[in-house]
Formats: structure tokens, sequence, C-alpha cells
């Protein structure tokens, strides 16, 4: 799960005249990394063939099968675990039936269910709906201040998901989430494997934001503001091209003697005063 960015669900009516097989493997062509059956109005026993079909069609791919709501189809077919939501089985019962070995998701709507879930020993949660959608008609949006709050509270890893699109994806992205979630906008659209590539595209361009902006932090350098990676002082100034300069180095307000500036972490927010000495008699 850990690896997962992309997990793509099943919807029984988004894709009239093509086959349910065709459209879960045009996204895993796309790069989907998860996928879930989730069949709300479709007999059981079909339910039953398609999970066989899909549990196939995932191996041959390698990637992770989930079942929506039916433990006992999980098992039937193998599939590496099951969702389940706030009033379907309790975790506990599932964890039980399933061993310490499947995959359980849980859906959340609240903080305090995320973390009942952590505790209950959840692999995974999710987050949502962020936005209203009509593939889970009546149920409240929970927008993008529960991802804010689930980035910055919740260890397990959580997918974001519900009314999850190409256009609102990058505020979800930016409110935290790591993980994206969708039905409609992939199985709905004529090419899902264009958007999964697209969706992806997205998620990785947030990713490599984060790496840059943890790799560097900004700092004020006599009164002006500077990005920087360096992260002792002797770094910034060798940075700065000040390096072989008389200098007298403030920190926080405090003289930094020279032989401790290699020793004397600046981090995010600190504030410098540099002065150098020009030479002339
Ligand atoms: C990844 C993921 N998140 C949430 C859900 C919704 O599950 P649930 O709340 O049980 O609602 P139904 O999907 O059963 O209608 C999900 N399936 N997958
Ligand atoms: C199953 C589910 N659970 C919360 S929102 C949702 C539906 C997500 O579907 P879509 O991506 O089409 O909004
Ligand atoms: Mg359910």
């Amino acid at each position: 799960m850990d690896d997962c960015r992309l997990y793509v669900i099943t919807g029984e009516n988004y894709h009239p005249g093509r086959s349910l097989l065709d459209v879960m493997e045009r996204a895993l062509i796309g790069g989907a990394d998860i996928l879930q059956l989730r069949a709300k109005e479709t007999p059981k026993r079909e339910v039953l063939a398609q999970a066989y079909a899909l549990r196939e069609l995932t191996q041959r791919y390698g990637v992770p099968f989930i079942i929506n709501d039916h433990i006992d189809i999980a098992l039937a077919v193998g599939a590496d675990g099951v969702h389940l939501g706030q009033d379907d089985l309790p975790l506990a019962e599932a964890r039980r039936i399933l061993g310490p070995d499947k995959i359980i998701g849980i859906s959340t709507h609240h903080i305090d269910q995320a973390l009942d879930a952590e505790r209950g020993g959840a692999d995974y949660i999710g987050v949502g709906p962020v936005y209203p959608t009509g593939t889970k008609p009546g149920r409240k949006a929970v927008t993008t201040d529960y991802v804010r709050e689930a980035a910055q509270r919740v260890r397990l890893p959580f997918v974001a998901i519900g009314g999850i699109t190409l256009d609102n994806v990058d505020a979800v992205l930016e409110a935290g989430a790591v993980r994206i979630c969708a039905v409609s906008a992939i199985v709905g659209s004529e090419d899902p494997a264009e958007a999964c590539r697209t969706f992806l595209h997205h998620i990785r361009l947030k990713q490599m934001d984060h790496l840059i902006a943890g790799s560097t932090c900004t700092v004020c350098v006599n009164g002006r503001e500077e990005r920087t990676s360096a992260r002792t002082v002797l770094e910034l100034v060798e940075q700065l091209n000040l390096s072989g300069k008389r200098m007298v180095v403030e920190l926080n307000g405090e003289i930094v003697p020279h032989e401790r500036w290699g020793a004397a972490p600046i981090a995010d927010g600190a504030v410098l005063e540099l002065v150098h000495f020009v030479g002339g008699g």
C-alpha cells in the first residue's frame, strides 16, 4: 500500500457498451497501481464472476486487488484484501476472519474515525468524499479540510476519494494527499489509460514540489528572504560566495564564532546578519 499512488475503483454505470475487463485493463495500462471491485447493483453471483476475472487481470499486472464490502468473495477469489465502510462488518471481525496478512481498508469521514481505524489495525483508510459525487449520492463532502487534517494527524497510508477529477486533483494534493482514488473520472472517461497517466502526472509533480521544498529552507539574510539548501552557517557562507572574507555572523541575534560556523545549524525561518569588513586603511 505504501507505494500505491493511484487507486481505481470499478463503476457499474460509467462505461455503457464497454466491458468491465477492457476498462480496467486500460486503467492498469495507464498506471493504476491498486484496483477495487465495487458493485452495488449487480447480483452477487455476477460480482463473484467479475471478481475471478479481475483477480486474474490484476495478478497479470502485479497490482493489489481489493473487494468492496464482500469478505466472502475476497476469500473465495484470493483477493489481496477488502474495503469496508462505517456501516459494513466491523474492522475487528474482518481482521479475525481474514487474518493478519490481508489488506483491510476503512472509509472515514472524520478524524476520529481515522484514528479509530489506525488503532484498530487497518492497513489504509479512505478519506472522503472530498467533493460531492454522483457515485455516492447523498453523502456529505468532507472538503479538503479533512484531507489536510488527515495528512497532519494520520500515520497510516490514506487515499483521498470522492468527486476527484483532473480539474480539482491539484487542490487535493495541495492539502496533503499523496494517494488519489477515483471512479467516474477514470472508468467513465473516453480513455481510462490516458486519464490515469494524467492523474499520475499531477501526483508526481506534487511529489517533486514536496521533495524540493523539503530539501530547502527560507532564511532571512541581511533583511532579504533567501531559499537555501545550506544546513549550516558555513555552507550558507560558501553558497553566497563569501568564503575567505573577514566576516562577523549573527544567527538569530547571537554572534557565531568563526570556528563554530560548520556546527551552527540553520533552519527554516533563521535570521542572519552577515557583516563583512572591506579591507583598506
Ligand atoms: C478506497 C475507498 N474508500 C471509500 C470507499 C467507500 O466505502 P463505503 O463507505 O463502505 O461505501 P460503499 O463503497 O460500500 O458504497 C470505498 N469503497 N473505497
Ligand atoms: C465509493 C466512494 N466512497 C466515498 S466517495 C465514493 C465514490 C467515488 O467515486 P467518484 O470518483 O466517481 O466520485
Ligand atoms: Mg461499503
